[in-house]
């Protein structure tokens, strides 16, 4: 029997929020998660949330919400803050200081910044000037991978054909339209060589998740994603005497393979963050799914797209074409991987007997100065 699992999983369904508040959603994505798994507000006695939070984060969100809780976790890794807050709920659990933990994300940059990053740094005053800050350092990793082992644009473009042939079954995606890889070659160039159809949407919207104790979710009816294997790691830049084709995922992904004892090859399903789609090569070759340097080969001619290729990833879309909330992609990379693991994805993306699905956020600017949070579920 695990130390815990995900018994709540919940998306919020809409993409632009004009006329809510931040807290308002969060409280909208607690409320589905909870009511997913079968629990109300009194039951929750952990609390997990990042900056995107209003007010004084997972203290002010307790308060909106009337919790009574035993613990809270505020932990900040931008992209990665919610697959590391899995991991950290079933350690407290596991640790005997909650036995049920509410995850929530909620945000709206739509109705603001747009195009980059609200993370100013201690480098901001240097770089963002010279917007869009996010892209530009994305494009020097791609431009490296492309130099050090001849990765090209059109390889990278399978990555969003890929991501949006999942799309086009969920009825909530901001982008629900396939597109080709010439399209994508064919869309402006962001920050050169990613174009516009390299790039994660920006996106209102968030979600939450509910990890309890196992006597917990034995008496609960949804099926149970036990958490198997986890790992955090960083990377930093070091001056910027770097190699900035590789990230921190080789440390946090080598880690939780190793707690799960199981490798690459078990893995049936995938959730990647897809900021850009240069995130999905590299961390896939940081991973293990394929050899440094190969990632091109390994993502082109519809490996990624469920039904066609070895590995099936973000089958809701993902980042690059269903939704981006508050720059922490996290999130609903772990509620997807929890749709495939309870076989509740649209039909036409599910994948057959998925037992074992691998959850990756990296948070930050990939392959330089960034968090990696890596998951391993599996379906009891
Ligand atoms: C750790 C991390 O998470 S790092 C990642 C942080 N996030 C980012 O950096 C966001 C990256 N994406 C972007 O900055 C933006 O989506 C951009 C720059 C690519 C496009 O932004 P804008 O030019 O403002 O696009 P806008 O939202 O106005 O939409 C214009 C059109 O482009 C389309 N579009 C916008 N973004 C995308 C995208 N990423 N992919 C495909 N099409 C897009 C829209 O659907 C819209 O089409 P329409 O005119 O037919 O309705």
């Amino acid at each position: 029997m695990a130390d815990a699992y995900i018994v709540g999983a919940y998306e919020l369904p809409y993409r632009k929020a004009p006329d809510k508040s931040v807290a308002q959603m969060h409280g909208e994505a607690a409320l589905g998660a909870l009511a997913d798994a079968g629990l109300t507000l009194a039951d929750v006695d952990g609390y997990f949330c990042a900056g995107d939070a209003t007010g004084l984060g997972p203290v002010s969100m307790a308060d909106y919400l009337n919790l009574r809780l035993r613990h809270l976790d505020s932990t900040e890794i931008g992209g990665s803050s919610y697959v590391a807050h899995v991991a950290h709920a079933a350690e407290a659990i596991r640790a005997g200081k909650c036995d049920v933990a509410l995850i929530t994300l909620a945000g709206r940059p739509r109705q603001g910044q747009k195009g980059g990053l609200p993370f100013p740094g201690p480098e901001g005053a240097w770089e963002i000037p010279f917007r869009p800050v996010t892209a530009n350092v994305y494009a020097m990793a791609a431009q490296r991978h492309m130099h050090e082992f001849g990765t090209t644009s059109e390889q990278l473009a399978w990555i969003k054909v890929a991501a949006s042939e999942h799309a086009q079954h969920n009825p909530h995606a901001m982008l629900p339209r396939p597109v080709t890889v010439e399209e994508v070659l064919a869309s402006p160039i962001i920050a050169s060589p990613l174009h516009m159809l390299d790039c994660c949407v920006v996106s209102d919207g968030g979600g939450a998740l509910v990890v309890a104790r196992p006597e917990i979710a034995h008496g609960l009816s949804r099926p149970r994603v036990a958490v198997k294997g986890a790992g955090e790691s960083y990377k930093g830049q070091n001056g910027g005497a770097i190699d900035i084709t590789w990230s921190a995922g080789r440390m946090s992904g080598a880690t939780a393979f190793a707690e799960a004892g199981i490798t690459p090859a078990d893995i049936k399903y995938a959730s990647i963050y897809d900021s850009f789609t240069i995130t999905v090569l590299i961390t896939l070759e940081d991973l293990g799914f394929c050899a440094r340097g190969r990632g091109g080969a390994f993502v082109a001619d519809g490996n990624l797209i469920s039904g066609v290729g070895a590995l099936p990833f973000n089958t809701d879309g993902g980042g690059l074409c269903n939704n981006h909330p508050a720059n922490r992609g996290g999130m609903t990379k772990v509620i997807e991987a929890v749709r495939q693991l309870r076989s509740e994805a649209h039909p036409a993306v599910q994948v057959p007997s998925c037992d074992l699905a691998l959850v990756h956020g990296t948070g930050g600017f990939l392959a330089s100065r960034h968090g990696s949070a890596t998951l391993i579920l599996e379906r009891e």
